[in-house]
């Protein structure tokens, strides 16, 4: 046997970046560094120009990309005290749809300065959401002339993606599209400027760009009816091969493994998008577990043997998360925001003060009270539509609704309320999925929440009525992508032949599982029969309230 080998995941959030030393026959993380992104997220000007972005941009800066590898990979080096020459494999994940234009070098078109000055030479963050015109206009053209892709997508894709936002490049800015001789996912930029070799993800280019492992890219003359100049659009700003996840898109050169304080030579994994990394990360690599990154907010990811159509999915792709599963996406666009919108906006001033005379924040105050609710007791039942409805109804503009409301109602029971009704867009999640005909078993939960709030849990248990296991790590993107960079780097290399391999050796779930309470879970039931007739009523257009009250609010 030779020394312990290493794997480092590094996962780019929308603040920050974080690199994540894992040891690769454990899993241990032995270290952790998080550099912030000295940029941040550009909503409203350009560094050194003080023109001003319009409404819903989002920007960033690709240098706050590279200082991720040149900070946090040392440092994690340096804190946990390895011999970088055991270190075996890199994988990265990203925000995603993250994009910038590069040049025939690969290097961004915003590093140029007589191009820095248009804002379109700039990355183009997840959450930039200018692109909805040209979103809509291909969603309208695609169910017109009844595109096939669009099944795959749940019925609509969405403005932070690839096409619209690319188009929208190829309106405003005509010369940026022109220079540019490629638009990449950052998630495919960052191993790209750590190997030179351009490579795309299945994972982002299923997901986010189109592409189908069997049917490819859609036609370019779907797009040609579109805008004439974006009939090659695939074959030109989008090429490159494709290729499954944990694929070895190249190594480390000298260059990057000086600046990175590593030997050159390491094997670099293909790029992921942030949530399905954390698949791996939890240890799931077979169907019938619904992965929940629950955070801010949740993104349920699933894997199936078949490729079915569900309503209301972001998305079904062929190896998009494990290699030889179809992975299904589907999301709650905000959860953790919907508590953090009842803390921060809405709850009286006295539950402020009593917290913080206990010593404990505003959730935990709340917590502790509504946890002595028994289901349906708060005579309150909410729809969780404050950010919009992102399944199966797909609607942005859709808003939340609490109804039961009282003089006696308490802000604690209105919290609960809060919870329970997440607990209910999940469970509908659940339903589309098995109404699919993809079975659901367990639940698997990671991101903050679970570490948070068992109070949340365990109402999540008893709505869905299945068992919750808990990811053992509290960086399941970071640690799901060193499993593919020791996929990367091959047993030949002191790493893993395959995804399964490395998981069941490096993520392991909590041994606490929260599981369902029969008589809770029959309460929830009921309840969940009436948040389903809310949920139609509001939600599939048989009402205008919702409508009429936003019409009024724009006038
Ligand atoms: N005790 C709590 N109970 C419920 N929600 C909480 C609690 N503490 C923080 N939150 C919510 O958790 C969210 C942040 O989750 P986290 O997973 O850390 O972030 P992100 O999704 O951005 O990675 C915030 O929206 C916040 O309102
Ligand atoms: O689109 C996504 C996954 O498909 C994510 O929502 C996006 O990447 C942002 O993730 P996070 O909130 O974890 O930063």
């Amino acid at each position: 046997m030779g020394s312990t080998k290493y794997a480092i995941g590094i996962d780019y959030g929308t603040e920050s970046g974080r690199a994540l030393l894992a040891d690769i026959s454990t899993g241990e993380e032995i270290a952790v560094h998080v550099t912030p992104y000295a940029h941040g997220v550009m909503t409203e000007k350009l560094p050194l120009s003080e023109k001003r972005l319009e409404h819903e941009w989002a920007l960033q800066h690709p240098q706050d990309y590279l200082d991720v590898l040149y900070r946090s990979v040392p440092e994690v080096i340096r804190q946990s005290g390895v011999n970088p020459d055991d270190v075996v494999g890199i994988g990265v994940d990203f925000t995603s749809c993250t994009i910038l234009p590069v040049d025939a070098q690969g290097t961004p078109l915003c590093f140029d300065p007589a191009l820095a000055g248009d804002p379109h030479s700039w990355v183009k963050l997840w959450k930039h959401h200018a692109a909805q015109e040209e979103a809509d206009a291909i969603n309208e053209h695609a169910s017109r002339s009844d595109q096939r892709f669009l099944a795959r997508y749940g019925g609509k894709i969405s403005s932070e993606w690839m096409l619209p936002k690319l188009w929208q490049v190829l309106r405003e800015a005509p010369d940026i599209y022109a220079r540019a001789d490629r638009f990449m996912e950052a998630a495919d930029w960052v191993p790209f400027t750590m190997t030179g070799e351009f490579v795309r993800s299945s994972c982002a280019a299923g997901y986010k760009a189109l592409w189908h492992k069997e049917d490819g890219y859609p036609a370019g003359s779907f797009f040609a009816e579109l805008d004439p100049a974006l009939g090659d659009v695939f074959e030109t700003k989008l090429r490159g091969s494709i290729v499954p996840l944990g694929t070895k898109v190249g190594r480390l050169t000298a260059e990057m493994a000086e600046r990175m304080g590593l030997r050159p030579g390491i094997a670099v994994a293909v790029g992921i998008v942030d949530a399905h990394a954390g698949v791996p990360g939890c240890g799931v690599v077979t169907p019938g577990r619904l992965v929940m990154a629950m955070g801010t907010s949740t993104c349920h990811l699933l894997l199936s043997d078949e490729e079915l159509h569900v309503e209301g999915i972001s998305g079904v792709v062929a190896d998009g998360i494990v290699p030889g599963f179809f992975g299904y996406e589907a999301g709650q666009p905000a959860v953790g925001d919907i508590f953090a919108w009842y803390v921060d906006k809405a709850v009286p001033a006295y539950v402020r003060e009593e917290a913080s005379a206990e010593g404990i924040s505003v959730h935990e105050w709340l917590e502790r009270r509504a946890a002595a609710y028994k289901p349906g007791e708060n005579g309150l039942l909410a729809l969780d539509w404050w950010n919009g409805n992102r399944s199966v109804l797909d609607d942005s503009d859709l808003s939340g609704l609490i109804v039961g409301l009282t003089l006696q109602t308490k802000p604690e029971e209105i919290y609960r309320a809060l919870i329970e009704a997440t607990a209910f867009g999940t469970r509908r999640i659940i339903d589309a999925f098995q109404d699919g005909g993809i079975q659901v078993a367990e639940l698997v939960a990671c991101g903050g929440l679970p570490q948070r709030n068992r109070m949340l849990m365990q109402i999540y248990a008893d709505v869905t009525g299945r068992e919750i296991h808990i990811a053992a790590s509290s960086q399941t993107p970071a640690l799901g992508s060193a499993i593919y960079g020791a996929v990367a780097a091959g047993s030949a290399e002191g790493g893993y032949d395959s995804v399964p391999e490395a998981a069941s050796h490096m993520a392991r779930l909590k041994e606490e599982t929260y599981k369902p309470i029969p008589a809770h879970a029959a309460v929830y039931d009921r309840l969940y029969a009436e948040y389903r007739k809310l949920h139609d009523y509001f939600g599939r257009g048989g009402n205008d309230v919702m409508r009429a009250l936003r019409e009024l609010k724009h006038k």
